[in-house]
């Protein structure tokens, strides 16, 4: 089996990397040959914590995996990610475990390509402002996967503390991102101003109010995971013209301002445009006209994480950089 560490897989892994071999499984899943159960989660309450089991199967490549992955949103006040997981793939011809690998990155990685490939069919292709709301570790991915994909000239950065966007900001720039940004404490202003919002947030209220929302924005928000949680008003959700998610069981389940517009009846479920993939595939048309407003909605599957662990496997294998631990 091997062992891939965070280091290896930050190395040989990119963002342009995770966007193909999410686009590929969007495809395959789209043709059933994707097993997808829900996950398990199981809640630590005293820390207002969760662990998420997250199994996946891919017929036609002939591998499994399961993320586990935990969420403990005291940790950054001991100086730990909020977020921390690993990935165990299996060979699902023989059974044996091919690769064990640290997935805290991959998680970023995959979340931020997955709000890549929707704004790239549903921004404004002219596109030049990117706000950011909530700047801890997803939000870094989410700047990168839009960078990937439209030519981004104004970055605004909002938080709830904003000595921490300000501290984001500098790390941008120190990994070479050369696009300006500025730290923004009136939210409206940001709004206003945006193509492109990526919201990234543990909020339990919205974030913003739709009623700044222009026209012609697009809208990435994969922070609310829980049915209690809320990046989104439901202004945002009645003004959208499109609302597209990553996996609508899961949006079901788990995208608390979707669950939550659809229990006070300004939206229903049955009001989601599409499926990423179906976008992706051209079964469902992304933006067809400058003035609409767009929300991809994402939560996060098992096979998204499937894809991206798949990838590094391959690669790592390739150039012989994982350790080699005979179970
Ligand atoms: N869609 C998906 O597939 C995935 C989604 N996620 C989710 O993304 C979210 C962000 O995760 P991560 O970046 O790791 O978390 P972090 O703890 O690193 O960052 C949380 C961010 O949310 C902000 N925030 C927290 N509470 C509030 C609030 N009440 N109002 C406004 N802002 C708030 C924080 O602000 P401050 O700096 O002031 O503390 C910080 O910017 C989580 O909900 C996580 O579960 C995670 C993995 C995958």
């Amino acid at each position: 089996m091997l062992i891939i560490n965070e280091q290896q897989i930050q190395k040989t892994y990119k963002m342009a990397d995770a966007i193909q071999d999410l686009k590929a499984i969007l495809a395959a899943n789209l043709q059933g040959k994707i097993d997808n159960p829900h996950r398990t989660v199981l809640d630590f309450p005293e820390r207002q914590a969760s662990a998420l089991y997250m199994p996946s199967a891919d017929r036609a490549g002939r591998i499994a995996g399961v993320k586990v992955v935990t969420i403990f949103p005291e940790n950054p006040a001991q100086g730990k990610p909020t977020t921390q997981g690993m990935i165990l793939l299996t060979d699902a011809d023989n059974g044996e475990h091919a690769a064990l690998m640290t997935a805290s990155y991959l998680t970023r990685l995959r979340t931020g390509a997955l709000s890549a490939i929707a704004t790239d069919r549903l921004a404004r292709a002219d596109s030049r402002t990117l706000t950011v709301i909530g700047t801890g570790a997803m939000a870094f991915e989410q700047v990168l996967g839009v960078l990937e994909v439209r030519s981004i000239e104004r970055i605004i950065l909002v938080n709830r503390t904003p000595e921490k966007a300000e501290a984001f900001g500098r790390k941008l720039t120190a990994f070479g991102v050369a696009v300006p940004w500025e730290v923004e404490t009136d939210v409206s202003k940001a709004v206003r101003a945006a193509d492109i919002i990526c919201c990234a947030t543990r909020s339990n209220e919205p974030v913003f109010a739709g009623a700044d929302l222009q026209p012609g924005t697009h809208i990435n928000g994969v922070g609310s995971y829980l049915p209690s949680m809320r990046e989104v008003d439901e202004a945002t959700l009645a003004k959208a013209d499109k609302i597209i998610v990553d996996d609508l069981e899961g949006v079901k389940n788990e995208a608390g301002e979707l669950i939550h517009g659809a229990q006070s009846g300004v939206w229903s479920f049955g009001d989601v445009h599409a499926e990423l993939a179906e976008v992706v595939e051209g079964q469902k048309p992304g933006r067809e006209e400058d003035n609409e407003i767009t929300f991809f909605k994402s939560v996060g599957a098992a096979f998204f994480d499937l894809a991206v662990a798949q990838g590094v496997y391959a690669k790592v294998r390739a150039d012989g950089t994982g350790i080699e631990v005979e179970m």
